[in-house]
Formats: C-alpha cells, sequence, structure tokens
C-alpha cells in the first residue's frame, strides 16, 4: 500500500475526481431507494399517478447522473492504475541501470524480468479494483448501514449478526492465500529463468540431445505454478459459494421477520423494497471488500517484490562529496590490489600492482581461472576493490564521477554482446552522432568493413541475440564499436579469442595506428596476439608472477615460457 500511496501523490488532481465520482455514485445508488420507497407508499398504495410520475422523472434523472458517475469512475481507474503501473516500471528500470554487477548476480536477471512484467502487472489489477472499492465500500457500507437501521431496526439485526462472520471469512482467506500467492511467484520466475536458459541455448541443448531432460525441467515448475494456482483458485472457489450461502440465509430470515411485521403492520410495503435495496447494497460492499482482500495478499507480495529492487543499494555510486570528472586518463596504478568477490570466500586477486601510460599497451596472460577478466573489470567499476588502490591520473577512480569513468573507457568484453537493429545502430552505440566516415573508419581497422559490405552495408539488420553474424564478426563490431568512441583506455578482454590469426594479426597492425597514443590493457591466451606488449603481466591463481616484455619474460618466467611453448615453436621463440 505504501509502493501505491507513494505513485498516487503524482496524480493528485485525477484522484480527487476518483473521489468525487464514488462520491456522486454512492449518492445514486443509495438515493433512489428512498425515492421508490416513497413512490410506492405515497403514489401506487394512495393512487397518486402524478406522485408516482414526479418520483419516475427524478429516478430517470439520477440513473443518468449515476452513468455519467460510473463510466467517469472507469476512467479514472484506468487512468492511475495503467499510469502508477507505468511509473512503477520505469522506476524499477532506472533503478537497475545502476546497479553493478553484484546486485544482477543477487536478484538474478529472470526474477528482475518477472518483477518488471508480472509483479507491476499484479499491481496494476489491485489498483483498478482498489480505487473503484476503496472508497465506495465504506461510503456505500456505512450510508447503507444508516439507512437500514432508519429503515427498521429489528430487520438490521439480521444483517448486522452476518457481518462479522463475512469479515471473519475474509480474513481467514487472506491468511491462507498470502503464502501461496508467494510461492505461485517464485514459480513462475523459474518458468521465466528456463525459458530464457533454453531459448538462448537452444543450439546446445539439441547439441548434447537433452531436449527430454529440458522438457522435464521446464514442465517441473510449470507444474508447481499449476499446483499453486489451483490452490488459490479452490480456494476462491470455495469462498465465493459460502458468501451467497451467508447471504442468501440471511435474506431468508429477513423475509420471515419482514412478512410477520407487514401482518401486524408495523412495516409498509415500500419500506420493505427499500431496505431489500439497502440489503443488497450493505451485501453488494461487503463483496467487494472481499473481492479487494483476496487480492490484497497477492499484490502485497508483487508490491514487497519491487520494493526490495527500490530498497537495494547499488554497490558501486559515486563518490557521496567531491566528485571529480575524468576528462581524460594519462595513467592507470594498481597499488596492492586485492579482490574478494561478494559471495566468495578467497581473494581472486592477491596483492596485484602495475601501471601504465599513455601510449603504452600492457597485456595480461594466465591460465584460465587466474583472474584477468575480474583484474580488467576493476577498470571501469564493473567492481570496486576489496583492498588496495586502483588510480587514474594519481587518484584513486572511486573519487571520480563514475559516468565521466567509463565515458573514457572502450571496454570490448569477452562475449560479444551487439542489439537488435542495424549494424549502424551498433556501433553508434558507442557514439550517438558518428559520422557515416567514423563509421567505416572504425570498420576498416577492426577487419569488419569487408563482411558488412559482403552482408548489404551498414544498414543491414542484426537480428535478437545477433543470430545472424558469426563469433569472429560479433567480436570485430564490438572492437569497431568501441574504436567509434576514440576513448583514452582501451580495454580488450579476450576479444580477438575468435578470430583467425592472419586477421588477428591484421587487427592488431592497424589498432596500433588507430590507438596509437590511448592506454591499452590486452587479455588474451594467445601468446601472438600480447608479444608486441610493451609491458606483460603473467597471473597464476589471481597474484602476479611475471612482469616484463615478451624477451625479458621468456628468459625469467617459468609459467609464461611454458605458455610460450605450448603455443609456439623453438623457431618462434628463438626469433622473438
Ligand atoms: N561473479 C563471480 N562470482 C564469484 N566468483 C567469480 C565470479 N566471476 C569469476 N569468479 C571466479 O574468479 C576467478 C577468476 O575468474 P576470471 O574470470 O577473472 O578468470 P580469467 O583469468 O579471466 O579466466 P578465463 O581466461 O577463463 O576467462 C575464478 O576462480 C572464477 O571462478
Amino acid at each position: 500500500m505504501k509502493l501505491i500511496i507513494h505513485y498516487l501523490k503524482n496524480y493528485k488532481k485525477m484522484f480527487l475526481l476518483n473521489v468525487v465520482s464514488v462520491l456522486g455514485f454512492a449518492l445514486v445508488e443509495l438515493g433512489i431507494p428512498t425515492i421508490v420507497a416513497q413512490m410506492i407508499d405515497n403514489g401506487v398504495n394512495r393512487g397518486d399517478p402524478a406522485y408516482i410520475w414526479k418520483m419516475g422523472v427524478l429516478i430517470a434523472a439520477i440513473s443518468f447522473a449515476g452513468v455519467a458517475g460510473t463510466i467517469l469512475l472507469g476512467y479514472c481507474c484506468a487512468y492511475l492504475s495503467t499510469s502508477v503501473t507505468r511509473d512503477i516500471r520505469n522506476d524499477i528500470f532506472k533503478k537497475t541501470q545502476e546497479f553493478s554487477h553484484s546486485e544482477f548476480h543477487e536478484f538474478g536477471i529472470a526474477s528482475l524480468i518477472t518483477r518488471t512484467g508480472n509483479d507491476a502487472f499484479q499491481i496494476q489489477m489491485f489498483m483498478n479494483i482498489l480505487l473503484r472499492t476503496a472508497l465506495m465500500t465504506p461510503v456505500m457500507m456505512i450510508g447503507s448501514i444508516f439507512l437500514v437501521l432508519r429503515a427498521s431496526l429489528s430487520l438490521s439485526v439480521v444483517i448486522l449478526a452476518t457481518i462479522p462472520l463475512i469479515v471473519g471469512g475474509v480474513i481467514l482467506v487472506a491468511r491462507i492465500s498470502e503464502p501461496i500467492s508467494e510461492s505461485q511467484q517464485s514459480s513462475l520466475e523459474d518458468i521465466n529463468r528456463i525459458s530464457k536458459e533454453n531459448l538462448s541455448g537452444i543450439r546446445v541443448i539439441r547439441a548434447f540431445t537433452n531436449d527430454e531432460y529440458e522438457k522435464k525441467r521446464f514442465d517441473g515448475a510449470n507444474s508447481s505454478y499449476m499446483g499453486n494456482s489451483k490452490k488459490l483458485f479452490k480456494l476462491m472457489s470455495v469462498t465465493q459459494p459460502v458468501f451467497f450461502l451467508l447471504m442468501n440465509l440471511a435474506g431468508m430470515v429477513i423475509y420471515w421477520i419482514a412478512s410477520i411485521m407487514l401482518s401486524e403492520g408495523t412495516l409498509q410495503i415500500g419500506e420493505l423494497v427499500a431496505f431489500m435495496d439497502y440489503l443488497f447494497h450493505v451485501m453488494f460492499s461487503i463483496m467487494l471488500f472481499c473481492l479487494v482482500f483476496m487480492m490484497y495478499p497477492k499484490a502485497a507480495v508483487s508490491a514487497g517484490r519491487i520494493q526490495k529492487i527500490f530498497d537495494a543499494e547499488p554497490s558501486i555510486k559515486n563518490p557521496e562529496t567531491n566528485v571529480q570528472s575524468l576528462d581524460h586518463i594519462d595513467d592507470i596504478v594498481f597499488d596492492h590490489v586485492d579482490f574478494v568477490y561478494p559471495d566468495g570466500e578467497e581473494a581472486v586477486l592477491k596483492d596485484v600492482s602495475f601501471s601504465v601510460k599513455r601510449g603504452e599497451t600492457i597485456a595480461f596472460i594466465g591460465s584460465t581461472g587466474s583472474g584477468k577478466s575480474t583484474l580488467i573489470n576493476l577498470i571501469p567499476r564493473a567492481y570496486d576493490v576489496s583492498a588496495g588502490r586502483v588510480l587514474m591520473n594519481g587518484k584513486d577512480i572511486r573519487t571520480y564521477d563514475l559516468e565521466s569513468l567509463r565515458r573514457a573507457i572502450g571496454f570490448i568484453p569477452q562475449k560479444a554482446m551487439l542489439f537488435s537493429g542495424t549494424i549502424a545502430d551498433n556501433l553508434r552505440f558507442g557514439k550517438k552522432d558518428a559520422t557515416m566516415e567514423e563509421l567505416v573508419q572504425a570498420a576498416k581497422t577492426a577487419q569488419a568493413y569487408d563482411f558488412i559490405m559482403e552482408k548489404g552495408g551498414f544498414e543491414e539488420h542484426i537480428t535478437e541475440s545477433a543470430t545472424n553474424v558469426s563469433g569472429g564478426q560479433r567480436q570485430r563490431l564490438s572492437i569497431a564499436r568501441a574504436l567509434i568512441r576514440r576513448p583514452d583506455v582501451y580495454v580488450f578482454d579476450d576479444s580477438f579469442s575468435a578470430l583467425d590469426f592472419k586477421t588477428d594479426a591484421k587487427l592488431r597492425r592497424m589498432l596500433k595506428k588507430e590507438t596509437g597514443n590511448a592506454i591499452v590493457m590486452v587479455v588474451a591466451q594467445r601468446i601472438s596476439s600480447i608479444m608486441e606488449a610493451d609491458q606483460i603481466i603473467v597471473l597464476n591463481e589471481g597474484s602476479i608472477v611475471g612482469t616484463g616484455t615478451h624477451k625479458e619474460l621468456l628468459e625469467n618466467c617459468r609459467i609464461y615460457r611454458e605458455i610460450a611453448l605450448s603455443q609456439l615453436s623453438e623457431e618462434e621463440l628463438s626469433h622473438a
């Protein structure tokens, strides 16, 4: 509720209109039975057609006002519920943009998608009912109970005795349904996660003929969702008839008492008609109240899950005071850096120190899992160091404005990620206003120009998940995308791995010219990709075990020599 009220504050005028339409609606609904009662008792019973006509016209006029009020109410509810849901979705998206890797890891992508889609939708449904009924129910209930009491005190006793039974039942149903709703949402999350994994990994699944296993896995999650939904439906299907039964029993008792009162002359027929109308309104209000109450647990679970996103504090953020913009990067220094993943126990990087300055190329090599990607991920602050410091221009990178820091870095990730759209759109992701000349130049340097032309040019479409380009083509496009930015620092995280040796060599030669005055940081598995670097760092289990040029390392670093020997012939090595 706190979440909904918070967002409703932005729509005060519309909310006020909603309140007015509710009051109008209630006035009409409660006014008509009183007029009908007078029409029967003073017009029909006394045979006064003029009075009947007068009252008839009044009822028609009020009914029209009622219709207008109902339409207005529907409009206000739809407007408010859809607008608030849109705002919630926008804010979830905005918030997740601030998340660092840790928060994505903590929530999980499938869960974030479910929260943005289904959870927000649950709130929309709930709000729609809430806005119709939350205001109307108390007004109608209080108004009709007052009128019922005024019409006949003895008949009212029956209604007043029924209300606590219904309200108690509603509270019980809500208590039972809350944990079921929670499990239902989490099984929906499992369905989303498995679907996502299956659809994006369909080739691997087929190659390993795991279709059956995956079908079972999906069926498991789907059946669990069905089981929870069935429990909720069962609960509702028992609840509604029980409520109706209670209402009908109350109605029967009322008719029985009323028949005695009519025969004694203590009740008039018009009063009975009005009374039954009020009774209907009391019961109808309670029914609506029940509906809100039954939807509440589901919406509360969804709101709680969304609130958790809003409450999550991004672990990487701008400094609170003295934020400095980083307009250029002259050097990068790692000063005794240690790093432990948030959910890890052991340090993945241990006492790592090195420095690199403009115009230099530094390379990182080491066995898989030695910490190369982790190390370079510290540069754009995907994570922050656990101990030590990363310095740029002599200052800790945590003192710089995060956006300006990331703008100065051209990061080419291990897994090349392209977006659906044209090739030009993807390249301009690096620089929105890049000219065609800039696109061509970057594509040529990244050795992508020829295949772009073969594919039909820069306006050719990249499909979802970039399935219409090969792994090597994806890598070259993501290199071109970074080149367009002309950043101060290039970070290549194993970005040449899918290229053949010839293209790799040609690309590096072209890159050298393009990146001349920048800092270039390269992670690679191939010695040939890094042997010309000014400085090579050899990592082993998170620690630096060698630093130097290719030649120096061949002489004094055993691990480097072993890697080199496994890839190059003695002859190639002797020419190094
Ligand atoms: N998000 C994470 N959470 C916890 N541990 C992680 C995470 N990412 C990586 N690791 C662990 O950190 C260590 C270093 O991983 P990293 O990816 O940096 O190695 P790498 O040298 O780049 O390996 P590769 O050459 O295979 O890419 C590994 O033991 C890995 O399991």
